[in-house]
Formats: structure tokens, sequence, C-alpha cells
């Protein structure tokens, strides 16, 4: 078992119920932090063969965020734990969403969830 961590994955996406945030992208910064299953045999050959490929899930989730339309921020914070949650292979998983500048008078809001297998 190991941790991953990807880290301030900056991406820019619709998220926001104003008027304006419904027809402009805005900054969005995503943490994960991910337990996943290592197999033996990836350790022991030093090859990729059945690893959990942390570029893998990345790019899927660069994807969704940058085509998506989101209102709440809570909504895309936990579509992406489902997302990661999708593989057996992971066993825990936390996800945080900053939206930087979305707050006067405040350097950034975010939301943090996790799900355990
Ligand atoms: N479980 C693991 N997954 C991945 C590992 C690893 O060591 N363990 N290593 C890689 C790649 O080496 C990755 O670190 C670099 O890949 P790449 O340069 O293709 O990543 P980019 O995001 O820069 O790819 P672009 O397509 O150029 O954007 C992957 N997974």
């Amino acid at each position: 078992m190991a941790k991953i961590r990807v880290k301030n994955l900056l991406l820019r996406t619709y998220i926001g119920f104003n008027p304006e945030e419904l027809i402009n992208k805005q900054d969005v910064i995503i943490n994960l932090e991910i337990e996943a299953i290592i197999p033996e045999e990836a350790l022991l050959a030093d090859e990729p063969d059945g690893i959990y490929n942390y570029k893998t899930i990345t790019k899927k989730i660069i994807a969704y965020v940058q085509e998506g339309h989101f209102k709440l921020l809570e909504v895309l914070t936990q579509n992406l734990l489902n997302m990661i949650m999708e593989d057996e292979r992971v066993v825990w998983a936390k996800v945080e969403v900053d939206k930087p500048h979305a707050l006067r008078f405040a350097e950034s809001v975010s939301f943090e969830m996790e799900a355990h297998r």
C-alpha cells in the first residue's frame, strides 16, 4: 500500500451559480491523496505492469474538469472522489478542490471530502 499525492493541479472550468460564473471559466486547484494497492511484482521488477497509474487518473480528472460545467463546489469535489473510488485498487482517497478568488477578502475557499472502501 502506498499514498499517492497529486499536488496543486491547476485547471480552469465553469464553477459557480452567479450569472457571470455561468459564462466565465475560473481557476480551481485540486489536491488528491490516494491510497492504492501496489503490486508486489511491480516493486520487484521495477516495471509498470499492473500499477495504479497516477497519470491515468490525473488525465481523466483534467478532461472531466476542463470539459465540465459545475454550479456547486461540493458537487465537483464529490464527483472527483467518486471517479477515484471507481478503481478497486484504491482503498482510501481524499480530494480537496479550491476555488481561489471566489470570496472577496479570502485567499481561497475549498471543499475537502474523503472515502474508504
Ligand atoms: N504508479 C505510478 N504511476 C506512474 C508513474 C510511477 O512511477 N508510478 N510514473 C509515471 C510517469 O513516469 C510520470 O511521472 C511522467 O509521465 P509523463 O511525463 O508522461 O506525464 P505528463 O503529465 O507530463 O504527460 P504529458 O502527456 O506530457 O502531459 C506515470 N505514472
